[in-house]
């Protein structure tokens, strides 16, 4: 017999409403949610209460890009699918899509098979896949109808990284085509790398090696060119596109010009992107690689442009780009040549909170934060409402949130497989108290509960947000 349980006492926060409610999960799902001052909210009664006062109920986290154990420049992000989730569930993140990645020469699903046997028996949470096109073919172009049929309905290709991941613009064009037919969401990784390469060669060749150049070179008016012109190939295809890890105001600009030509154009950005700047590429004795990512981070006053799309729905997600590589050992492999620092930052662990501390700070209401962190990310990429959302019927993936506990993010007290910390003595307000992945508690009350194997694969509709 499985338990029900109570969660009494909280403000349940939806990206719809907030409402004084308990709440009831049987069998895994949200059974109820029934506003306290009711006549059935006094007769509810369940096996296990968790007292919820003067804490928010939310639903789990949806992190909508993630790269466990995903190679890159010769090594593989630190974090693997059971290290990975784990640390997803300690930040109340209780679903990840995750990348599997086509490799040049093979198959779409020689590439999905792997990453599922990656995950499978591992993760703490559940999740799903993304499918990134490396080698865009007749082949490639037949499979990707399979995978739409099977749950993976979200192909992701790059304008950058010449030689690794790289699409042309013929290629793109016709993947975009074929989603347009499928139903599939083309997501792009929108800079343009055939011109960055040269601004590399040419930085390297005047002794520029350090790792603020690589900010430099990764001009935010090469963002805001591709993603024009993705936007562009999409309008020709007719398909949706969702621009990932925007961190240019030139790049929002576009958005929010298709946007408001009504075109179906979605565009996420990142934690990183809201707090870290072009200073922290500049810390010193190698201390920028640490900060290291493509899209890359940039100058202060870019901030307030992603702000402003994140709250007039120009952003509608923020997903972390979970790519972590060691300071010691992988981010060394760059000293001397910042274009071989591995790409990618740590994050998945600190995005619930680090979007609650912008609560705080007034940059978004409690509802904005629940939408762009959890509900628009499953509707987006069809994981709604079974996720995302806190009502009857959906999974009981559940987060008692404390707003007033206080924090301090360190390497020394996460639980990422990173030697380093991207927010080291970043001091924030509130913090995940306890959460249920389907119903059962995977972290309670600060101490972690939860099992690799306990996580399952979730195949994915269509994007929700088309007409
Ligand atoms: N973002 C990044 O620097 N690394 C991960 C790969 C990607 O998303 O481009
Ligand atoms: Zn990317
Ligand atoms: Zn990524």
């Amino acid at each position: 017999m499985t338990l029900t349980t109570l969660i009494k006492g909280g403000l349940v926060v939806t990206a719809a409403d907030e409402t004084e409610a308990d709440v009831l999960v049987e069998d895994g799902r949200i059974a109820a949610v029934v506003a306290r001052n009711s006549t059935a909210a006094a007769s509810l009664t369940a096996d296990r209460t968790l007292d919820a006062t003067d804490r928010y109920v939310i639903p789990g986290g949806v992190d909508a890009h993630t790269h466990m154990d995903f190679p890159f420049g010769g090594t593989f992000s630190s974090d693997d699918f059971e290290t990975g989730t784990r640390a997803a569930a300690w930040g109340g993140t209780t679903t990840i899509v995750d990348f599997a990645v086509q490799t040049k020469g093979h198959a779409l699903r020689e590439g999905l098979d792997r990453w599922h046997a990656k995950a499978d028996g591992r993760c703490a949470v559940d999740y799903a896949f993304h499918m990134i096109l490396s080698d865009v073919n007749e082949g490639t172009l037949k499979e990707m109808d399979a995978l739409v049929e099977e749950g993976v309905t979200s192909f992701k290709m790059f304008m950058a990284y010449p030689g690794v991941f790289y699409s042309d613009d013929g290629q793109i064009l016709r993947a975009m085509q074929r989603t347009a037919a499928n139903g599939g969401l083309t997501m792009m990784h929108a800079e343009n790398g055939i011109a960055i390469d040269v601004l590399v060669e040419q930085a390297l060749a005047a002794g520029r090696t350090d790792p603020r150049h690589h900010g430099e070179v990764r001009k935010a008016l090469l963002e805001a060119e591709a993603t024009h012109r993705a936007i562009q190939l999409a309008r020709v295809a007719g398909s949706p596109l969702y621009v990932v890890h925007v961190s240019a105001s030139e790049a929002v600009e576009q958005l929010a010009a298709a946007r408001g030509m009504d075109l179906p154009v979605f565009g996420e950005t990142c934690p990183q992107y809201l707090y870290l700047s072009t200073d922290n590429l500049a810390e010193p004795d190698f201390g920028g690689a640490k900060y290291v990512c493509s899209t890359p981070l940039r100058p202060r006053e870019h901030q307030a442009a992603l702000w402003r799309a994140l709250r007039t729905d120009d952003l509608q997600v923020v997903s972390t780009d979970h790519c972590p590589f060691c300071f010691t050992g992988q981010k060394e492999l760059g000293r001397g040549d910042f274009s071989k620092i591995p790409n990618g930052m740590p994050g998945v662990e600190h995005r619930m909170d680090l979007l609650h501390q912008a609560v705080v700070d007034g940059h978004l209401t409690r509802r904005r934060w629940i939408d762009l962190a959890c509900t628009t990310p499953a509707r987006m990429f069809g994981l709604h409402p079974k996720k995302g959302t806190l009502a009857p019927g959906a999974d009981a993936d559940i987060v008692i949130y404390d707003p007033r506990a206080e924090q301090t993010l360190s390497a020394e007290t996460h639980h990422m497989n990173v030697d380093y910390s991207a927010y080291e003595g970043k001091r924030l307000t509130g913090r995940v108290e306890t959460v249920l992945s389907r119903g059962e508690p995977v972290v309670e009350r600060g101490s972690y509960s939860g099992r690799a194997g306990h996580g399952r694969y979730v195949p994915r509709g269509i994007c929700q947000l088309l007409n």
